[in-house]
């Protein structure tokens, strides 16, 4: 996925393809890709970026879930379709293997860190929960799934669609199996220019 403009970034280019250690940010995960082994690789495109060299490009939607719709339209075949975010550089190939395992047991897995600050709801500044972080996860891409279970989760309300921040909660809204692979914080996703500073040393530092 790498057809979002990346306005928290606010750089003058779409975020997929900034560069980071001095290549556009998109290629990082391109190479993990292909190191993982994945077949057929399409990349989710703004009006103005170009697929990297062997992917299929196609125009991205407004939405994330219409990225993600635009993209399984044009794959190929019926086998198993790991959706990764652009926007996490520093993922490692074997994460992209072990949620591919993972879904030998469930409809769907997801990469996800462990929680380690304490998670708090609040009600505007006053607080009215605080959650036990053990069974708290925070979520990453990539994410596996049954390529039937993805199209049938897409397959909602376009109010639906529109609200969804990741792909997995629309397979566990129609009632499907999603189960967790422990992943890496390094695998973070590059939001803000912070992100952006910590990904550069890390990726220059390999
Ligand atoms: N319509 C969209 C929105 C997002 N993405 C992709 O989904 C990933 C994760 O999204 P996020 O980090 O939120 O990216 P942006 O939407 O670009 O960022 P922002 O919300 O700051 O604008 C990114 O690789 C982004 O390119 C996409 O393909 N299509
Ligand atoms: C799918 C995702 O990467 C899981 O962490 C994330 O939700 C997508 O990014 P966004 O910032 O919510 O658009």
């Amino acid at each position: 996925m790498a057809a979002g403009s990346g306005s928290r970034l606010g750089a003058a280019i779409p975020k997929a393809f900034v560069p980071v250690a001095g290549r556009p940010m998109i290629e990082w995960s391109v190479d993990a890709l292909r190191a993982a082994g994945i077949e057929e690789i399409v990349v989710a495109l703004p009006e103005s970026g170009a697929a990297p060299a062997g992917c299929l490009g196609v125009r991205g939607g407004a939405t994330r879930s219409e990225s993600v719709r635009a993209a399984l339209d044009a794959a190929s075949g019926d086998g198993d379709v790991v959706v990764h975010d652009a926007a996490r550089p520093l993922v490692e190939p074997s994460l992209f293997v072990e949620v591919v395992e993972a879904l030998s047991a469930a409809d769907c897995a997801i990469a996800a860190a462990r929680v380690t600050d304490t998670i708090k709801e609040a009600d505007g500044d006053v607080v009215v929960a605080t959650y036990d972080r053990s069974r708290l996860w925070a979520v990453q891409t990539p994410q596996a799934f049954r390529r039937a279970a993805l199209e049938a989760a897409l397959n909602v309300d376009a109010s639906v669609l529109a609200t969804a921040t990741d792909d997995a909660s629309l397979v566990e809204r129609a009632g499907g199996t999603v189960r967790v692979v422990e992943a890496s914080p390094a695998n973070f996703k590059v939001t803000t220019p912070h992100d952006l500073r910590i990904a550069e040393l890390l990726l220059r530092a390999r």
